[in-house]
Order: C-alpha cells, then structure tokens, then sequence
C-alpha cells in the first residue's frame, strides 16, 4: 500500500496559552513542525505529506517547508473549528491508499515508529501509536469526587501517528459527521464503526507539545537522542 501523510497543524494552543502558535513555538532554535515533519521527509514509507495549517497561517507553513527544503509536502490546506475538521480537510487533499494521521505537536515521533504504524496497518486494517498508562486513573464526578478505578491493565494513552485505509477513515468520517458525533482522535471513529485498530507499542517520549512544560521536556528529549546520534 501506499502511504500519505496528514500533518494537523490547525489547533489555537490554548492550553499553551504562548505568544505563538504552537507548531511555529521553538525547540533548540528550531520550530516543532520542523522536527515533527523532518520525521515524515526521512520515513521511506511516506510518499506524500499535507499540512493543514491555522486559517491565515499557510504562508508561514509554507515558507518553513522551503526553508527547511522538505520535498513530500504536496500541499497546505486551511483546517477547521475542531481536529476532526482539520484531519478532514486535510484527508481531501490526499489521493494514497494508506493515509497516516500525526499531529504537529508531536515533534519526537521517529521514522521507525512511523514505519511500524504503516506495517501494523497492513495487517490488522488500522492502527494507532500507543503506550500503557503508568499512573493509577480515577473516574471523577462532577463535583470532584472519586468514583471508580479502571483495572490499569487495560489502559493505554493512544498517540500519534494513528494509520488507516483511506478509504475506511473517509467512511468513519463521513458517519460522525452524518452523526453529529465528535472524537479526540481518529481510533475512536472507527471503533464506533467495529472495525477493529492495532495498538502499537510507543515511546512515552513522544509527547503532545500541550502545556508549557512540555517545551522544556521535549528539548531535553531532543538534545539527548542528538548527543545519542553523535555518539561514535
Ligand atoms: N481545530 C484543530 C485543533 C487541533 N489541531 C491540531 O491537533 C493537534 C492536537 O491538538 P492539541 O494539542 O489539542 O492542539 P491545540 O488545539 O492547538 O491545543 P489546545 O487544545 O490547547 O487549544 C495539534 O497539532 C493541533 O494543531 C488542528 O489541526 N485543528
Ligand atoms: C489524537 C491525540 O493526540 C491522541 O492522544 C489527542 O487526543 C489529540 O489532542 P487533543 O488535545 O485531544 O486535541
């Protein structure tokens, strides 16, 4: 199969609550779409990449792509009120078989992880990146109070890339839509359908860029995987 990829970039980063949108926000000098599309440009299974970029911010996704002298972007589309909107926008604008799904904020996400995605696709129809949950996780109330405790062996934080046929993601889509239906990620529109996605084992250093800490922990992530590279 052949892959695409859609890179959401839409989002406002309000939790970030920066001077900047996220994706432009730097890292050791560098923005974090840069690294999070440097990943995408070195996976050999990406033939193709759309950025769906803020409405009134494709010039500045734009201008970064030919900066930093990527060559897969085949397109930047304006994106839309919620992610679903913008994965979407940017789903239109893609014609592979296989489409993967990554958010720009996510910098530190690796051609291997991605490849992984692709092959865990391939064979089981859909998956998703992800990693078990480490912490003990409580369902609150309203009004702040402890309800129950999931069995923790069950539990994983899902993360990005999340990869699909597009054909079925079009579908999942075009029913949540039809619907009225919103998800926080795309796993969740086709398990509404049944179908049936592949968790694949992840890297808890592939953080979502949300709040500012996050900043200071994907540079310390990043300068140490740089000194691992330099390493002889
Ligand atoms: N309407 C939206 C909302 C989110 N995203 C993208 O989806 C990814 C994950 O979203 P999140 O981390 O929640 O980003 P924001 O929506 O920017 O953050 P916040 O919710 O704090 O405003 C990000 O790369 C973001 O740019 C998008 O393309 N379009
Ligand atoms: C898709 C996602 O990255 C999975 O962890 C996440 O749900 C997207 O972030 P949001 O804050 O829910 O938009």
């Amino acid at each position: 199969m052949n892959w695409g990829a859609v890179i959401v970039a839409a989002g406002r980063g309000k939790r970030m609550a920066a001077s900047d949108n996220k994706p432009y926000l730097t890292i050791a000098g560098r923005p974090v779409l840069a690294y999070t599309l440097e990943a995408f440009e070195r996976c050999p299974e990406v033939e193709a990449i759309v950025i769906v970029a803020a409405a009134g911010e494709e010039p500045r996704a734009s201008e970064l792509v030919l900066r930093e002298g990527f060559r897969k972007v085949t397109a930047i589309v304006p994106g839309g009120a919620e992610r679903q909107d913008s994965v979407a926008a940017g789903l239109a604008a893609l014609s592979t078989a296989g489409v993967l799904v990554h958010d720009a904020a996510r910098p530190l996400v690796t051609p291997a992880q991605i490849a992984a995605c692709c092959e865990a696709a391939e064979r089981h129809g859909a998956s998703a990146l992800a990693v078990p949950v480490k912490d003990t996780i409580k369902i609150v109330d309203g009004e702040g109070m402890i309800v129950s405790t999931p069995d923790r062996a069950t539990l994983w934080a899902v993360q990005t890339p999340q990869a699909f046929r597009r054909s079925e993601l079009l579908d999942a889509h075009r029913a949540a839509r039809e619907a009225g239906t919103a998800a926080t990620d795309d796993a969740m529109l086709l398990e509404r359908l049944g179908r049936k996605v592949a968790a694949v084992p992840g890297d808890y250093m592939n953080l979502k860029i949300t709040t500012p800490e996050d900043l200071l922990a994907a540079e310390l992530f990043l300068s140490r995987r740089q000194e691992e590279a330099e390493r002889p």
